[in-house]
């Protein structure tokens, strides 16, 4: 028999052990004691177990089996069962699930990963460093060009559409994948280096499988999505479809409607760390302890965590992000390590020197950490790590 185990954090001093068998029924076979011992021998293998609970003030915690045979293994169905008119109910967050091995093997995970994306781009040893288009609405297919080319140079491994950036007539969608191949391509002829284009993948749900096979076609490199303005089950449509073999970039837009709260919802370790993983996303983005709209860093360790523990899946990228910039890539080097890829817009487009040199200064920066030789003395040799240091700081 396959299980998912879901954890919930609700107000400590209930009766927990009744709060936790009513939702075991309640989310199962609806009642037991009262049937007859006929019925409960044929409902036995359907109802809801509660494992565990740890009682305490001002939280308490739930732990509840489910059995997978009330459901079929897709997110959706899954997420109804564990979470759905649960989710209604009172002061009650989902924080923790679990799939055992049997029924976490029916979902795709990351088709790349970690060690799939390392192999494009051909680097084994160090955090890679991604950057953002920035300032892109309104402006066509040159500046497209000439930012793509500037990043690309300055030194970064990946660069992604901002999650803003849709199809729209200055810079159609494809017209990006078309254009920004060429220009990787001479990059890469040029440096040897593989820099991969995250497009951003948007546009109407039934049109996106098609759009996305066809970027592929064009010759898209990777895929952003905004997974939480659509649902994990498309991110894992889109994962499993061989057609789009290229890495799935996931963006936590909309996730923190779900998220923030510390009383309701869902724990960002389980959205955007095991959900996320378990439905195909390669590399997913989320905000890191020190930025511009900052996690507490239990929370961002914890979903670096889910992300790259071992499972039956392989190990998807934390991008720890926004409002990063050169000055905090010993942070984020301790925090996240070299099984990471430090990601800026700002912090690249807004260096002194221009976008490559906000690139480079990026990727001094890594060089530095890894050679274990503070910034100030990096800089000391390194004029684009000097300005960048001089403009945003160091926090020590
Ligand atoms: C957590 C997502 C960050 C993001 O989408 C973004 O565009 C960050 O930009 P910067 O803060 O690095 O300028
Ligand atoms: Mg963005």
């Amino acid at each position: 028999m396959s299980f998912v185990t879901a954890t919930y954090l609700v107000p400590g001093g209930l009766d927990l052990h009744k709060k936790a068998e009513g939702i075991a029924l309640g989310l199962t076979v609806g009642s037991w004691t009262d049937l007859p011992a006929l019925e409960q021998a044929q409902l036995k293998k359907h109802k809801g177990e509660v494992i565990a609970t740890n009682d305490g003030t001002p939280k308490a915690t739930i732990t509840i089996r489910y059995p997978a045979v009330n459901f079929t293994p897709d997110i959706p169905a899954i997420l109804t069962t564990i979470f759905g008119k649960l989710s209604l109910d009172g002061e009650i967050k989902l924080v923790d699930i679990a799939f055992d091995d049997a029924l976490a093997k029916q979902f795709p995970g990351p088709q790349f990963g970690v060690d799939g994306i390392r192999e494009l781009i051909g680097v084994h040893d160090r955090p890679l460093v991604m950057s953002i288009f920035k300032g892109m609405i309104g402006k066509g297919l040159d500046e497209f060009e000439t930012q793509l080319d500037a990043q690309a140079r300055g030194g970064v491994d990946l660069v992604k559409d901002d999650e803003i950036l849709f199809d729209n007539p200055l810079t159609p969608f494809e017209e990006r994948v078309k254009r920004g191949k060429h220009i990787l391509d001479k990059v890469e002829q040029e440096t040897g280096r593989r820099v991969l284009y995250a497009v951003n993948l948007s546009g109407r749900t039934f049109e996106l499988r098609d759009k996305a096979r066809k970027a592929v076609k064009l010759g898209a490199s990777a895929l952003l999505f905004n997974v939480f303005a659509y649902g994990l089950d498309t991110l894992q449509a889109l994962a499993e479809d061989p057609e789009i073999n290229v890495p799935i970039m996931a963006h936590p837009a909309v996730s923190g409607a779900l998220t923030a709260s510390p009383d309701y919802g869902i724990a960002n370790s389980v959205l955007l760390g095991k959900l996320l993983r378990i439905a195909g996303a390669d590399l997913v983005l989320f905000p890191s302890p020190y930025g511009s709209v900052a996690l507490p860093k239990e929370e961002t360790d914890a979903i670096a965590l889910a992300l790259t523990e071992p499972t039956v899946h392989r190990a998807a990228y934390p991008v720890p992000s926004a409002g990063i910039h050169p000055g905090l890539v010993p942070h984020l080097v301790r925090d996240f390590g070299e099984i990471s890829v430090i990601n800026a817009g700002g912090g690249i487009h807004g260096h002194p020197d221009g976008s490559a040199a906000g690139a480079t200064a990026f990727r001094q920066a890594v060089d530095a950490v890894l050679d274990d030789t503070s910034l100030e003395d990096a800089a000391l040799q390194k004029a684009e790590l000097a300005a960048a240091i001089k403009l945003w700081g160091h926090p020590l």
